[in-house]
């Protein structure tokens, strides 16, 4: 079975280096003249899953915005997750789950079990409880081809008070997610299924990301401030492994779909001479 790193390094060679976020703002549905009930959410994720579930590489639905409309809005997301895959995108969720070990495997089962409604190809999560902690979806990704992105440098100015904290030995905690990740990610070819979530708009890291050996998703471009020329800044010698991840940016060109098209046509115009990839 292919892993997650495999198939994310092939989906971005032949898409481009981009994942567009599905991020059904209030504002964002009525600018599109929706709703804000379910219904403007099923057309909202059906508009995108149409315009771009057969051209960008990854797609990032927010389950915040689907989980807001309870059963009925986790039930267009299961739809829109199957729906994402059948069209050929890998579907990233965004649910940053995190827990004791014992609850963070019914996570792990919950979206990264091939028999579950939500299966998806990867999902992000929180290290907070330790990255040991998160084990069991590290098993159950490797298992089936999974992938999990460890929340490291978060794009919000409020992360850098606990995750650039120094922790006993003088590393910082970022670092020690990242070093824990490299070691999970060591040896795999031709990319490792661990990924990490460094914003685009932390500015210089601190960390040392050399030994990674996975992908490194990078969100705040556009909405938040920052642009595709700042990868470079944040990332260094490692821009090869970097998922540049845009939501609202994207999502403001809608709902024409021609007009989605687009828009990711530039982004990923913009993201491919960032990252210096032909
Ligand atoms: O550090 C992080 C981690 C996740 N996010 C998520 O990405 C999108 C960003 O949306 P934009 O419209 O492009 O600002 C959103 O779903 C966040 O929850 C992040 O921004 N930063």
């Amino acid at each position: 079975m292919e892993s997650f790193g495999a198939r994310l390094h092939r989906a971005v060679r032949e898409r481009g280096p981009l994942c567009v976020g599905i991020d059904p703002h209030p504002a964002l549905l009525a600018r599109w003249g929706l709703a804000d009930d379910v219904d403007g959410l099923r057309r909202f994720a059906a508009t995108v899953v149409d315009a771009l579930g057969d051209r960008v590489a990854v797609v990032k639905p927010q389950s915040a915005f689907f989980e807001r409309f309870g059963s009925h809005g986790v039930a267009v997301l299961e739809s829109t997750i199957r729906q994402l895959r059948e069209r050929g995108a890998l579907v990233l969720l965004d649910v940053k789950r995190g827990d004791i070990g014992s609850t963070v495997q019914a996570y792990a089962s919950a979206y990264l079990d091939p028999s579950s409604p939500m299966h998806v190809d990867a999902i992000t999560a929180s290290p907070f409880l330790g990255v040991g902690s998160l084990a069991p979806m590290f098993e159950l990704a490797a298992e089936h081809g999974g992938g999990v992105f460890v929340l490291a440098l978060t794009s919000n100015p409020e992360g850098a008070s606990v995750q650039r904290a120094t922790t006993a030995d003088g590393r910082t905690v970022a670092q020690t997610v990242i070093d824990e990740i490299s070691q999970l990610n060591a040896g795999a070819e031709p990319l490792g299924s661990i990924g990490a979530v460094v914003g685009a708009t932390v500015g210089e890291t601190g960390c040392d990301l050399s030994a990674m050996n996975g992908p490194l998703l990078a969100p705040g471009l556009g909405a938040q401030g920052a642009t595709a020329a700042d990868l470079r800044v944040v990332f260094g010698s490692s821009l090869p492994a970097v998922l540049p991840s845009y939501s609202r940016e994207v999502l403001g060109a809608g709902p024409d779909p021609e007009a989605l098209r687009a828009a990711a046509d530039r982004t990923v115009a913009d993201c491919r001479a960032a990252l210096k990839l032909s």
